[in-house]
Parts: structure tokens; sequence; C-alpha cells
């Protein structure tokens, strides 16, 4: 398990990224969602050992991370997908993943060649393991990421954004292949794409500004919207009281915007099943519109 706690941290120009975050996070997969400069990256960071927090603590399987031996501990446990990956291009695949196993300190060849071979299994890539990674997809080349990230058999995985720029056939196998390794490990998936979330994750967080809005089940924020999601037509918007707008879209009879709202609909509008994407979006607005009348 992993417990933060009153996690802060201020950058050196005074940016609050994170602030007096507390959060536990148990086996399986788990969303971090949030918009822009939520601080997602940094709290990854800070959990892959890369960055030090100003103030808090964070707790990685019972190890304290401000201790040696908790950076350690956490370092050999661990297995971190970046947003940007520096591949060496003219490499094979079999070559790149070599070459960062021994930096991951698996000096036996014999063991080297064992995890190589379980992880393009994992992965997909074996039957491309003699090409150079200059000719795979993007979304071969994520596949390898998490490959690389695989190797030492970590006990947490984390990921950042790594559906963003994948073809929807590749996202959906990318996410079920993440699905799919999350078994008794710690998997943390930072995304944007809410859907992926709702589709593999058991819990997940929102943060905005460096504070977290929600943590719990992906019903749970479902059930926050539930009957108060309804699509209104341009030509009645303003006979509808109390609307939050969520999105708009031009249909072949006219614009229809997705609202929410807790006030009884009017006669040509009705109530529709929300997703996870219109909660998450009605609990940023929510938390904006409160930030701005203070
Ligand atoms: N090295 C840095 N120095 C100063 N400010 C930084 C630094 N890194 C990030 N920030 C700022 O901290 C805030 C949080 O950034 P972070 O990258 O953690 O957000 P994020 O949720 O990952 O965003 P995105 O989804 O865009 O990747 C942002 O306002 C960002 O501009």
């Amino acid at each position: 398990m992993i417990e933060i706690e009153n996690l802060t941290k201020v950058y050196p120009n005074g940016k609050r990224a994170l602030n007096s975050l507390s959060l536990n996070i148990h086996e399986g997969m788990f969303g971090l969602i949030g918009p822009n400069g939520a601080g997602k990256t940094t709290l990854m960071r800070i959990l892959a050992t890369l960055l030090t927090p100003t103030a808090g603590r964070v707790l990685i399987f019972g190890k304290d991370l401000q201790t040696p031996e908790g950076k350690v501990s956490t370092r050999k446990s661990l297995g971190y997908l970046p947003q940007e990956i520096g591949f060496h291009l003219k490499l094979t695949v079999e070559q790149e993943l070599d070459y960062f196993a021994i930096l991951k300190n698996i000096t036996d060849p014999k063991d080297r060649n064992r995890q190589i071979d379980n992880v393009l299994e994992q992965i997909g890539l074996r039957s491309a393991r003699k090409e150079r990674i200059h000719t795979l997809s993007g979304g071969m080349k994520r596949r390898l990421g998490i490959g690389i990230a695989l190797l030492g058999s970590p006990k947490l995985l984390i990921v950042d954004e790594p559906t963003a720029s994948l073809d929807p056939a590749e996202r959906v196998h990318f996410r079920n292949l993440l699905f799919q390794l999350a078994g008794k490990r710690i998997v943390i998936l930072s995304t944007h794409i809410i859907e992926d979330v709702n589709q593999v994750c058991s819990d997940l967080a929102v943060i905005t500004n460096g504070n977290l809005l929600f943590h719990g089940a992906p019903e749970i924020l479902l059930s926050q919207v539930k009957g108060k999601v309804r699509i209104v037509p341009e030509s009645e918007l303003n006979a509808e009281k109390n609307l939050r707008l969520i999105s708009s879209k031009t249909t072949p009879s006219g614009t229809e915007h997705r609202v929410l709202s807790s006030e009884k609909p009017s006669h040509t509008s009705e109530n529709i099943e929300p997703t996870l994407e219109d909660a998450y979006l009605w609990l940023i607005q929510q938390t904006s519109e409160e930030s701005e009348n203070v």
C-alpha cells in the first residue's frame, strides 16, 4: 500500500504544485485524473523518488521515502513510464530491453534473457524483438515503454498519460494490458482520458491545483450526478433554470447542450444516463466556480 500524508510541493519559483495532499492507494488499478497543471506529474515523480517534496510524508509498502533505505527499496520495487521516454531509436527492441535491464542491475545474462522473454510476451512484442525502434508504431513504442518499466517485476507501476497519442484500437489494447498487469501490483495510471479510468480502475482520485477533490470508486463519483444530466435543445436553454453546461454539439436538428441540473426537466428534455466524464467535468467546474467566488 502507498500512504501519502499532507504532501506539499512548492517549486523554487514559488509554484505550489501539491497542497497538503493525503491519499492511500491499494493493490489494483488506480486512476489519477485532473486538468492540465493539476499536479499529477509532480505527485508521480515524488512517488518515483525523482523529486523531493517540500513537506509531508510518503510510505511505500511501509517504507518512508524520506529515508535512504525507503528510497532504495522503492526504486527496487518500482517501474515508471514517464510521458516522454527517450529510446535509442537505432537499437532493436531486444537490445533496448537488454540495455535497460543492465541499468536496473539485472546482471546475470541468463536472468536478463529470461526476463526479456517474459516481458516481450506480456507486451505482445515477441515477433518484433529484432526490429529497430525507429520502425515501430506509436502504440508499439508505448508498449515497449511499459516493457522497460516491467523489467525486475516491480510491485508498483506508475504510468503517466500512456494512451494520449494512441489511436482508439491501440488505446484499448494498452489499457487492457495495464489491467492484466495490475493483478497483485499497484498500477497508478495518470490520464486525461476519463473513459480509460472508467473501464479499468476500481479506485480513482481527482486533483486540481494540487488539492484532492475526490477519492473513491468510479461508481461513487458517478452517483453524484445521477438523475442530473440531460440533453437540452438550443431553443429550450433559456426555459431551464440553474443549468450547468457540460458540453455542446451541432446536430442535423440544431445545437444540443449536455447539461447538469438538479431542477425538474422542462417538457422537451429528459434525464439521460450520466457518464464518468460528466461527473468529472461537474466536479471540476464546481470547484473552479467556488474558487472564483472566494
Ligand atoms: N520544475 C517546475 N518548476 C516550476 N513549476 C513547475 C515545475 N514543474 C511543474 N510546475 C508547475 O506545477 C504545476 C503542476 O504541474 P504538473 O506537471 O505536476 O501537472 P500535471 O497535472 O501533470 O499537468 P499535465 O496534465 O499538463 O501534465 C503546474 O502549474 C506546472 O506549471
